[in-house]
């Protein structure tokens, strides 16, 4: 297939820009300060201290104004405390001179980790939990909220974003500001994006403009996978970099959108190992790219062009079979695997059964595949039908979301992330007349949180640790960031949310914060919600009132070697190690293979069933004229073709081929 056919997956030159819901832009102090933390590999961080905090801050709705101001932020040097944090602690905190701003106490509430719940009060100050405990001796000036009767939990962490990414000629409609600006009004206090490089570009480029994109407008802390879409030794390289310069402990790549992002399954092969020798975390994509674009073919020319050919182009066999070979491969590769957006039965029972043989693997289902199903795309409404197309689709069978939750409350899946990657109307418009342009993504970033609840707390298939477990802790300990995410503990980062569990709302697009004009779980009602959201110590949701600041979330660099994901890495290669037998040599005769003077074939692969020098294509002499005996077989039982070394001709384009034209593929 002609590559041009899959090209509308590149970003344009000049893209479709997402039309803005609402932007704002007030006096944001740091916004284009460089927002790394200090990555030293050891917890260390570097803390923004924000002047004039109360005028910087947005009350939504609220218009658009200046532009963001630049203003100096005096670094702090902190101490995170590595693994071993206490969990109940009563002493006494000595709170210095520090503002009184910065200094929250929240009583009365039911703390809840991932392995325990329990009542205690909690004292915050400049962004750190400083006590967990009853009759806690608190400094004055603090802001006391209570929290009788509610939960007391860590803020979410989204696996799983794409931000205003650039895909399929346009860009996703939710940027860094209104993305993480959502995520906060729904309890998640931290996301984790993915670098996009386009084949061919550096990584380390890729990720610098990632962080460019993102530096300025989050709002709240996020962290960044990088993907693999291509291979060669200066991908290898530059995987050791971000690893140990630049925080990055995660790489995606795809088995989807040929020609784009796909790998083959070698250079996957490749990528894992490397993943496994820089102690970071292989993901995967698990979809059949190659099915995809013949299924693709096929259905139009069957002349099925609407969003219901999205999901039949890739059945469920299709993201089952990729699960599988990813799995065989990282295992093979001797690396663990992070399946991202599990969404059908079948591929999760494959991750399920992988774990019960010892595999090292985590599955990722996301708020959409939990929460609503695939049915959507045979709704008469185009717009609303092109709404639900995502990639792997949410499955036409309704029992799935159910049964993604059942495995998710029993750690059959572990844990869980959106996949948010918006588009407006006239994005989606852009595949109207041909499903395959359909750019492919749904939301989720604001409403994960309270999905999870009520289908999986509500419905009383998990309690709330276990909400914990899949909304933070367990984000947190693959991707190595816990204790200081993911957990309620003296030392961890003050990024909390007081839940109250009886609550209701009902989710709309007309009231929900994100850019774009679309919500897949519209007009649902759902228990669940966040009466204050802290951030970095900062109350951004303070009794259902969302105020956030642009640019005052930081980048957190997600050190290698999670003892979640590596910790049996070693001793299960150790005992995998291959086996030598020791034997006498053989000294008996060997068969003479003769080596042929015409036509020497150079190209040998690894391929054990090719002789060792011969050719193995001719057994008779050339002809008279030199020319290659026409009474020689063409191919080998190796399966390679005489001429195989020979410069290919041009193609020759046929504009009309029989059974007719079409136009894009993957
Ligand atoms: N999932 C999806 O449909 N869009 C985002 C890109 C990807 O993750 O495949
Ligand atoms: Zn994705």
């Amino acid at each position: 297939m002609a590559e041009e056919e899959f090209d509308f997956f590149k970003p344009h030159p000049h893209p479709t820009k997402p039309r803005v819901k609402s932007s704002f832009f007030e006096m944001v102090p740091d916004a284009f300060d460089d927002k790394s933390l200090n990555f030293t590999g050891d917890h260390r961080r570097v803390k923004k201290k924000v002047e004039e905090e109360s005028k910087a801050l947005e009350t939504v709705p609220e218009p658009a104004s200046a532009e963001p101001e630049v203003e100096m932020a005096e670094p702090v040097q902190e101490t995170i405390y590595p693994h071993d944090v206490a969990i109940v602690s009563a002493e006494p905190w000595v709170a210095g001179d520090r503002s009184a701003q910065s200094r929250i106490f929240i009583k009365n509430g039911t703390i809840v980790n991932d392995d325990q719940s329990f009542h205690a009060d909690i004292y915050i100050e400049d962004g750190i939990i400083k006590q967990v405990g009853t009759n806690l001796v608190i400094p004055g000036g603090a802001r006391t909220i209570d929290a009788r009767g509610k939960f007391v939990m860590p803020g979410g962490i989204d696996t799983h974003t794409h931000f205003q990414m650039p895909f399929m000629g346009t860009v996703s409609a939710d940027d860094f500001y209104s993305g993480t600006k959502a995520a906060l009004a729904g309890g998640t206090t931290m996301i984790i994006d993915f670098v996009i490089p386009q084949k061919g570009e550096s990584l380390l480029d890729a990720y610098e403009k990632w962080r460019g994109w993102a530096d300025a407008k989050v709002c709240c802390d996020y962290g960044l996978h990088v993907a693999v879409t291509w291979w060669n030794d200066q991908v290898s390289k530059e995987m050791d970099v971000l690893c140990s310069e630049k925080g990055v402990n995660s790489y995606k790549v795809f088995m989807a959108y040929k020609d784009v992002f796909m790998l083959d399954d070698d250079e996957i092969y490749h990528c894992f190992k490397r993943c496994k020798e820089l102690k970071a975390l292989p993901m995967v994509h698990a979809e059949n790219g190659h099915l995809i674009a013949i299924k693709s073919r096929e259905l139009l020319q069957q002349g099925v062009s609407g969003p219901e050919g999205h999901l039949q182009s890739r059945p469920e066999e299709v993201e089952e079979e990729a699960t599988t070979r990813a799995i065989t491969i990282a295992d093979q590769a001797g690396a663990p695997l992070y399946v991202v957006h599990v969404m059908s039965k079948s591929s999760a029972n494959v991750i399920s059964k992988a774990r019960r043989e010892g595999k090292i693997v985590f599955g990722e289902p996301i708020a959409a595949g939990l929460g609503t199903d695939g049915t959507h795309h045979y709704n008469k409404c185009w717009r609303h039908a092109a709404g639900h197309v995502m990639g792997p689709p949410l499955r036409a069978d309704p029992t799935t979301p159910g049964y993604l939750m059942d495995l998710l409350a029993n750690n059959d899946l572990q844990l869980t992330g959106t996949d948010n990657c918006t588009f407006n109307a006239d994005q989606k418009a852009i595949g109207k007349d041909n499903f395959t342009r359909i750019p492919n993504g749904v939301n989720g970033v604001e409403d994960r949180m309270s999905i999870i609840w009520e289908k999986g707390v509500y419905s009383g298939k998990m309690d709330p640790c276990r909400f914990v477990a899949v909304t933070s802790a367990t984000a947190a300990k693959v991707f190595n960031i816990y204790p200081k995410k993911g957990r309620i503990a003296v030392g961890s980062d003050a990024d909390i949310v007081i839940w109250n569990g009886e609550a209701t709302r009902t989710i709309s697009a007309k009231t929900h914060h994100q850019a774009v004009d679309f919500n897949i779980f519209e007009g649902m009602t759902v228990h669940g919600v966040p009466e204050y959201v802290i951030t970095g110590g900062s109350i951004v949701m303070d009794e259902g009132q969302l105020k956030v600041t642009q640019g005052l979330g930081r980048f957190v660099p997600t050190p290698v070697n999670s003892q979640t994901v590596f910790g049996r890495v070693g001793n299960r290669e150790k005992s995998r190690q291959p086996q030598i037998v020791e034997r006498e040599p053989y000294t008996g005769p060997v068969v003479e293979i003769k080596e042929e003077d015409a036509l020497v074939y150079n190209k040998r692969s690894d391929n054990p069933i090719l002789p060792e020098s011969a050719n193995e294509f001719h057994s008779r002499p050339p002809t008279r004229g030199g020319a290659r005996n026409m009474q020689d077989s063409s191919f080998s039982l190796s399966g390679h073709q005489y001429d195989e070394n020979q410069p290919k001709r041009p193609g020759t384009k046929v504009s009309n081929p029989p059974g007719g034209k079409s136009t894009g593929f993957w």
